[in-house]
C-alpha cells in the first residue's frame, strides 16, 4: 500500500489553498472552514337549615389578589409554528386573550412601523402583508422566483418590535441576501455575491482506484462494480494516494471527499454541498440516508441503491438551540438537496448506532419532519453491543442482515405520538392482572363495594354539606385501605389541628374513644398501651402536609410535597381536605372556571403519574332554602368543572331529622364513576358509631328502619 500517513510540509501547503483538511472518519466537517457555505447572516352535629362554607374561594382570592396577583405576563398572540421548510408541514394555532391597554399602546407602536416596513419591502419586491413580526416566513424570492419547483426559498424575518426585516434566499444558484429598517436602510442590504467553485474529474486530477485501494474496498465488502457506479476515484498528493469520493448533481461534478486510510478526511473548497450519491435518490420515494461514503456502498451492496450519505459525519450531539434556516449553516446541504427530498415520503434514516450517530439522526428528522421518518436499529452484535453501522455489519455478517435491519426500520418517535404498540405490555399487564389493584381495591364496606372501589392513580372528589362527615368518612376509608391492602397516605387537612386529627385516626385503628367524654358513651377509652401501638401505626401509615407559615399553601406546593412523600414513603393515596383552604390566587385574566379546571389537571396529572389515589373535598356553594336532602355534585362551589374533570364523585350526606329517618345512617351518594371496572353510580347506606368514628354497613335504608319504627 502507497498510502502515506504524514504529508510532507510542500504538499500539506499546496492543498490548504485549494482544500480543506478535516480529521475524523464520521466526525462533522464543520463549515466554517467552508466561507462560501458560511452564510452569515363544621364541629356541632345540630342541624341547620342553610349554611355558609367556612372560607369561600372567592372570599380567599379577593382578599389576597390585589397584594399579590400580578399583571399576566403572556402575550398571547397568534402562535405561528414554523416549519423547516424541508417539510411541507406549516401548523397554526390561534389562541384568544382578553385585551389589555398597555399592550392596545404597545401594538399600536407596532403596527405602524410595520405598515411603513412592508411597504418598504414592497419596495423590494417582498410581498410581507400575512407575514407576522417576530418570527420567519417563507415566501417566493423576488430574485428566482423558487426556481422551477417555485419553492418558497426566501426567509424573511420581521423583528418583533416592527422595525427592521431581514431575508435570505436559500437556492444556491440565487442567495439573495438583504434587509431594511423601517427608518432606513440596513448596511448589510446590498445582495453579496456568491462563488462556487466549478470543477471537473480532469481539473482534480482525479483517476482511476489502483489495486490496492480496490482491495481495501473488498476488504470491506465492497466490491468492483459498486466502487465504479459511484465513480469512487483516488487522487495523488505527491507520493501519496488518497481516495476520492466524487460528488454528483445530475451528471456534474460538484465536489470531492478525499480519504486517507488514517480515517483523516478534506473536501475541495467552495465547491457546493450536497448529499453524496444524490442522483440515486432522484426519483425515489423511499429513501435510506447514511452516516458516510463507505456505508452507501455498503448499502448498494445489500441490494439498496436508494442511498444517500450526509456530506460531514456526524455532530458531537444533538443542538439545543433551534436554528433558523438561513443560520443552519451544518446542513446547508439539505437544503442545497431540498428538490430531492420533497419528494420522499418514507426517509429511512441509518446512522450509526453511537452518540453522535443518533445525534445526526435527530439532526436530520427533525429538519425533515418526523412524520415521515423511519429510524435503522443496528441488530446486536454480541450480548452488550450492536453493529456500529451499516459496513460493519456487512463485513460481519452478510448484505441479507444489512437489508434486513433496512426493512426492519422503525418509526421515527415523535414526542407525545405513540402507537397501541408502544402499551402492549402495559396492556399485557392488566389483561394479567399482574401489577394489582386492577379491579380497584374495596373500601372495606360490602355495601358500597357495587358502587366504588379504589383506583390507583385516579381522582376522587368528595362533597356533602357541612359536618357530614366527609372527613370522617375519608379517615374511616384510608383505615379500612391500610388494614387491608397496607397502603400509606398523605393528608393535606388544613382545618384539622394534628392532635385532634391523631385522635380521629387513632379511635378508628383501636376501635376506642380516645377519651372518657360523653360522645364516647359506655365504651373504654383505649389504654396506654394501645394508645402507644396506636401511635406507631399512625406515624408509619400517614404523611402529613403542612404549610407552616401564615400564608396558604397553593396546589404546586402541595403536590410537590406528596410527590416527595410518594418517592419516600411510597403512598398511594393523597387527601386534599378541604379544597377552599388551598391558596387560589389566579391571573386578572383567569375565570375561576379555568383556574379549578387548571388545578385539577395538575391533581390528575399527579395521581396518574404516581399511581396514587387522590381524594379532593369540596364544599358546596351556600344553597338557597336547603330542604335537608343531600347536594349535588354540580353544587359544588366553583366550578362544574369538579364533577366534569373527576374520575369518582361521592356526596356524603347524614339524615338530621330523627322524624324524616334515623340519624346514625349516612348515605354514600356515587354520583360518578369513570371506569366501570372500579364501580358504578348508586347509594349505599353505613351505619356511623359516634364512639369510635368507625362506619359499618347498613343492610337497611332510611325508609326500612323509619317502616320499622312505625
Ligand atoms: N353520621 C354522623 N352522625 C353523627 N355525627 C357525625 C356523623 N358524621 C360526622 N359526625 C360528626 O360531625 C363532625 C364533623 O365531621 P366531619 O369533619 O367529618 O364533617 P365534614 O363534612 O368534613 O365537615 P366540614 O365540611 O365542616 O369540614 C364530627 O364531630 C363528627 O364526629
Amino acid at each position: 500500500m502507497r498510502f502515506l500517513l504524514r504529508l510532507p510540509q510542500a504538499h500539506l501547503r499546496k492543498l490548504s489553498c485549494s482544500m480543506s483538511v478535516l480529521m475524523g472518519s464520521k466526525q462533522f466537517l464543520e463549515f466554517c472552514l467552508l466561507p462560501s457555505f458560511a452564510v452569515s447572516s363544621s364541629s356541632s352535629s345540630s342541624p341547620s337549615p342553610s349554611y355558609s362554607p367556612g372560607r369561600q374561594l372567592s372570599s380567599v382570592s379577593r382578599r389576597i389578589r390585589p397584594v399579590l396577583a400580578s399583571r399576566p405576563v403572556s402575550k398571547n398572540s397568534p402562535f405561528h409554528q414554523r416549519t423547516n421548510g424541508l417539510s411541507s408541514y406549516t401548523s397554526i394555532s390561534r389562541v384568544p386573550t382578553p385585551v389589555d391597554p398597555e399592550e392596545e399602546a404597545d401594538k399600536r407602536g407596532v403596527s405602524s412601523k410595520l405598515v411603513t416596513l412592508r411597504r418598504k419591502l414592497a419596495e423590494q419586491g417582498i410581498d410581507a402583508q400575512n407575514c407576522p413580526p417576530g418570527q420567519y416566513s417563507g415566501l417566493i424570492c423576488p430574485t428566482c422566483g423558487g426556481g422551477d419547483s417555485l419553492e418558497k426559498s426566501l426567509s424573511l424575518f420581521i423583528a418583533s418590535d416592527g422595525s427592521s426585516a431581514t431575508w435570505n434566499c436559500f437556492r444556491g444558484k440565487c442567495g439573495l441576501k438583504g434587509g431594511v429598517k423601517a427608518d432606513g436602510r440596513l448596511p448589510f442590504a446590498e445582495p453579496k455575491e456568491k462563488v462556487e467553485k466549478k470543477v471537473t474529474v480532469e481539473s482534480l486530477e482525479l483517476e482511476p482506484l489502483c489495486d490496492e485501494i480496490q482491495e481495501y474496498f473488498a476488504a470491506r465488502a465492497i466490491s468492483g462494480k459498486t466502487l465504479e457506479r459511484n465513480r469512487v476515484m483516488q487522487k495523488r498528493i505527491g507520493d501519496q494516494i488518497v481516495i476520492a469520493f466524487t460528488y454528483w448533481q445530475r451528471g456534474e461534478l460538484v465536489s470531492c471527499k478525499y480519504r486517507y486510510l488514517t480515517k483523516k478526511f478534506f473536501q475541495e473548497r467552495d465547491t457546493r454541498r450536497i448529499f453524496y450519491g444524490l442522483d440515486d435518490i432522484e426519483k425515489a420515494s423511499e429513501i435510506i440516508i447514511v452516516e458516510g461514503e463507505i456505508d452507501k456502498l455498503a448499502m448498494e451492496e445489500a441490494g439498496f441503491r436508494n442511498c444517500v450519505s450526509v456530506p460531514d459525519g456526524a455532530p458531537a450531539s444533538v443542538s439545543s438551540k433551534e436554528t433558523p434556516p438561513e443560520k443552519d449553516t451544518k446542513y446547508k446541504f439539505l437544503w442545497n438537496c431540498n428538490d430531492y427530498l420533497k419528494k420522499a415520503s418514507r426517509i429511512v434514516i441509518a446512522t450509526d448506532g453511537d452518540g453522535p450517530g443518533q445525534a445526526l439522526g435527530e439532526e436530520l428528522a427533525r429538519r425533515l419532519g418526523k412524520e415521515r421518518c423511519w429510524r435503522v436499529i443496528w441488530p446486536k452484535k454480541n450480548e452488550e453491543e450492536h453493529f456500529k453501522d451499516a459496513n460493519e455489519l456487512l463485513m460481519s455478517e452478510g448484505p441479507h442482515l444489512v437489508k434486513e435491519a433496512i426493512l426492519n426500520a422503525e418509526p421515527y418517535p415523535i414526542q407525545g405520538l405513540f402507537a397501541f404498540k408502544d402499551f402492549f405490555d402495559e396492556i399485557d399487564a392488566f389483561y394479567h392482572r399482574t401489577h394489582g389493584y386492577e379491579y380497584g381495591v374495596s373500601t372495606g364496606w360490602k355495601t358500597l363495594d357495587n358502587f366504588y372501589s379504589v383506583v390507583p392513580g385516579e381522582l376522587t372528589v368528595v362533597t356533602g354539606v357541612p359536618n357530614s362527615g366527609k372527613s370522617e368518612w375519608i379517615d374511616a376509608l384510608l383505615c379500612n385501605l391500610n388494614h387491608s391492602v397496607g397502603w400509606k397516605f398523605a393528608l393535606c387537612s388544613m382545618e384539622n389541628k394534628v392532635r385532634d386529627h391523631g385522635r380521629k385516626l387513632l379511635e378508628k385503628h383501636v376501635q376506642k374513644p380516645f377519651f372518657d367524654a360523653n360522645y364516647g358513651r359506655a365504651v373504654q377509652r383505649m389504654n396506654v398501651e394501645e394508645l402507644e401501638e396506636g401511635k406507631e401505626w399512625l406515624n408509619d401509615t400517614f404523611s402529613l402536609i403542612r404549610c407552616e407559615m401564615d400564608s396558604l399553601p397553593n396546589i404546586e406546593w402541595v403536590l410537590e410535597r406528596a410527590k416527595a412523600a410518594v418517592l419516600r414513603y411510597g403512598i398511594r393515596g393523597l387527601v386534599i381536605d378541604p379544597y377552599n383552604e388551598l391558596d387560589h390566587q389566579r391571573t386578572t385574566r383567569q375565570t375561576e372556571t379555568e383556574y379549578v379546571s387548571q388545578m385539577l389537571t395538575k391533581i390528575k396529572r399527579f395521581s396518574q403519574h404516581h399511581s396514587c389515589h387522590v381524594w379532593f373535598v369540596a364544599h358546596p356553594k351556600q344553597l338557597q332554602q336547603w330542604d335537608g336532602s343531600a347536594p349535588n355534585l354540580y353544587d359544588i362551589s366553583g366550578s362544574a368543572h369538579f364533577i366534569n374533570k373527576c374520575d369518582n364523585g361521592i356526596v356524603i350526606h347524614r339524615n338530621r331529622d330523627e322524624k324524616a329517618g334515623p340519624l346514625d345512617l349516612v348515605q354514600i351518594c356515587v354520583r360518578k364513576v369513570r371506569n366501570k371496572v372500579a364501580g358504578q353510580i348508586g347509594d349505599a347506606y353505613l351505619c356511623y358509631d359516634r364512639a369510635t368514628g368507625l362506619y359499618s354497613d347498613s343492610p337497611e335504608t332510611p325508609e326500612m328502619r323509619l317502616n320499622k319504627r312505625h
